[in-house]
Order: structure tokens, then sequence, then C-alpha cells
């Protein structure tokens, strides 16, 4: 029995596809067409399964398919330990994103704690070189897998940070409001350094124990020390004049950053070639996902955009059968069947075809 996968996905009005139709067995799903023939289209709209603003970020408005449409639609249905979910997800006019679970209205954390789905789509090609911000993402978003609550603790951080910012810039002095948010800050502050240094060892263990064809990628996070919610609130307190005087916080987990480096190697993510930087991100995608598997009995759904591409015939090879021994959904895309064909019939085959702007999905019986 498989943990985890979408067995029945319909997409209406959702980007480049006005209605289209998947009925999805588990094994794996290789996407082949055309560029731009709206294969990422499908990958997005499957992250949406999962809390967050999905793989692109995108807003509701965006999604909408251009120009006719005046909202979108999906449906899906999560098989999760052999029982169905009917997950709904739209917007209407553009407007904020709804879900239904089972036919009730339903909250981001109850879909996270049925779906957990990660990704490894081109946008992270530069991961290990540019900001901290995009790394601070791929690490919650783990961190996410493992506690659907991450988010919601993340978004009561920021929100608290965001007033106290107001107050720094406003250069209010009035010590009782500080300290307010400061309070609510430490305490969700500790749990989000908690998470991430409990999510982390979980990966890292995944790593160390698996046979691999990808390197191992130790992961550290970049923080000032560990702390707990006392060692925050004072250093909330202690931090409010240098704050003042830039105008915003400047310590705290919205800060920290991710180091990454090829273990056998000892070199620096950052340094290391392309194809050894995507390497490292695969090995921690798949890494998380034995994790998942081993702690809650199902592997995540796995979306890998362009990925086939970019690896020779043996790490294709080598990435198809772990991805078939972890018994992950995993949804890729390429633009021909060639690249698939390591998986034999061991996966899923669909031709995504855009024609005169109509949008089609076939399987296909390849092998
Ligand atoms: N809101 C929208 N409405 C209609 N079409 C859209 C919308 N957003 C994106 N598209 C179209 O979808 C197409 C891109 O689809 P997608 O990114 O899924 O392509 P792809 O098959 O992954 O291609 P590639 O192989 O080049 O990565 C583009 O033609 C784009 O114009």
């Amino acid at each position: 029995m498989k943990g985890l996968y979408l067995s029945h996905l319909k997409m209406s009005h959702f980007r480049s596809h006005q209605r289209a139709e998947m009925f999805c067995d588990g094994r794996p799903v290789a996407l082949f067409g055309a560029n731009g023939a709206g294969k990422t289209n499908i990958l997005e709209a499957v992250s949406l399964f999962s809390p967050g603003r999905g793989m692109r970020r995108a807003s509701a408005e965006e999604m909408t398919r251009r120009p006719e449409a005046l909202g979108w639609k999906l449906r899906g249905v999560l098989r999760h330990l052999g029982q169905d979910h009917e997950a709904e997800i739209w917007s209407e006019g553009g407007g904020a994103r709804q879900l239904r679970l089972n036919g009730k209205g339903a909250s981001q954390l109850a879909l996270g704690q049925i779906a957990r789905v990660l990704w490894l789509v081109p946008a992270m090609d530069r991961l290990w070189i540019e900001g901290a911000e995009g790394r601070r993402r791929f690490l919650d978003r783990m961190v996410m897998s493992f506690f659907p609550a991450h988010g919601e603790v993340s978004l009561t951080y920021e929100k608290a940070m965001r007033e106290r910012n107001r107050l720094l810039k406003d250069q209010r002095r009035d010590g009782y409001w500080y300290a307010a948010l400061e309070a609510q800050m430490a305490e969700a502050g500790a749990q989000i350094m908690e998470n991430r240094r409990l999510a982390l060892a979980r990966v890292a263990a995944a790593q160390r124990d698996a046979e691999t064809a990808f390197p191992v990628a130790d992961l550290a996070l970049v923080e000032a020390e560990e702390m707990d919610g006392d060692d925050l609130t004072a250093a909330f307190a202690a931090s409010r004049a240098r704050d003042l005087a830039a105008g915003r916080t400047l310590i705290g987990p919205h800060r920290t950053d991710l180091h990454g480096v090829y273990a056998a190697k000892d070199v620096p993510a950052k340094d290391c070639s392309t194809g050894e930087q995507k390497a490292l991100l695969i090995s921690l995608i798949l890494a998380n996902g034995r994790a998942l598997a081993q702690d809650f009995g199902a592997p995540p759904i796995l979306l890998l955009d362009e990925v086939s591409a970019h690896l020779d015939a043996g790490r294709r090879a080598a990435l198809y059968d772990e991805v078939c021994a972890l018994g992950a959904q995993a949804w890729m895309t390429g633009t021909g069947p060639e690249l698939f064909t390591e998986f034999k019939d061991r996966a899923q085959y669909f031709e995504v075809l855009d024609e005169a702007g109509a949008s089609a999905v076939a399987e296909k019986d390849l092998k």
C-alpha cells in the first residue's frame, strides 16, 4: 500500500489549463511535453495541496487562467494510509484561496496533517549562492513537513515582529508595548528554533543511515546561539537600543541562515559545481522523504521540476531507483519521454500538450 499520493487531480481555469483531469495510481508521475506546455503549472497545482503559498508563491489572481477566467478551482483526492480525503481549493474573482476538506471548510493545518509535499524547482538552482531568505524558506518547508504547525508559529512570530518594527520605526520608547510583543516573539521564536534543530537532526540521521548515490550534505544553522524563550526575551530587551537605531529587529530566528557543506569533500555548498549543488539538494529532499516515511508511515509527495534533464544517465537511474524504493509519488517533468526510460514500467506517463491555446493532459502507455 502506498502511503500518500494524489489519486485524482482536476484543474479548472488554473493557469494554462482550462480543464484537465488526471487519475494516478501512486507510481511516480512523469510529465513530458514541449516548453510552455503547462507541465510546471501541474506541479504548482499539486503543491497547493500542502499548506503555504505553493511552489511559485504566486497570488490567487496570478493563477487564474488568462484572459477570460474569473477564478480557478482544483479538486484532488489524497489517498493517505489507505484513506481517501477529498480536497477542493479555489479562488473566486482572484480573491483569497479557499479550502474544503471532505466537504467541509478546513484550515491549512488540517491539510498539512495529511499532505506533505516537498519540491525541487529550477529557481532553487542558486539556493546556496543567493541570499539567506531562499535558504530560510527551504529550511522552513523542511521543518513544516515534520511539524505542520510550524507555519502558524512562524506567522505569529512575524506578526508580532512587524508590530515591533513599526514601534522601532516610529522611534517609540514605551517599554510596556515592547515587552508585550517581545514576550510573544520569544515564545514563538523559541519554538521555531527548536523545530528547526529537531528537523535538521532527523534529516541528518536519514542521510547517514541510508545507502544513496547522492552526496551527504551537512547542514548547520547559522544563528547567534541556541536560545530558549527566556534567553530570547532577554536578548530582545537588550537589543532595543540597537534596534531603535536601525529601525528594525536585528536579532531572532528571522535572521537565521542555513549553511550547507558537501561532507565527503568538506567544501561549502556555495563553492561546489552546479551539478554538485543540485545533487546536494536532491540528497536532502530524499533524506527528508525517508525521515518522514519512518516517522509518519508515509513518504511525502515530491515535485521534481526539470531535474531529470540535468542529471547524467547513471544519476538519473539512481534517482528513479531511490524514489521507487521510498515509495513516493514523485511528479517529474521533462521535454520528452526519453528522459524517463530508466523508470520502465515503474512510472505513469502523461503527455502535456498546448495546442492553439487549449491544453490537454493524456496518459500514455510507454514503458
Ligand atoms: N494565469 C495564466 N493563464 C494562462 N496561461 C498562463 C498563466 N500563467 C502561466 N501561463 C502560461 O503557462 C505556460 C507555462 O507553463 P509551464 O511553466 O507549466 O510550462 P512547462 O511545460 O513547465 O514548460 P518548460 O518546459 O518550458 O518549463 C506559459 O505559456 C504561460 O504563458
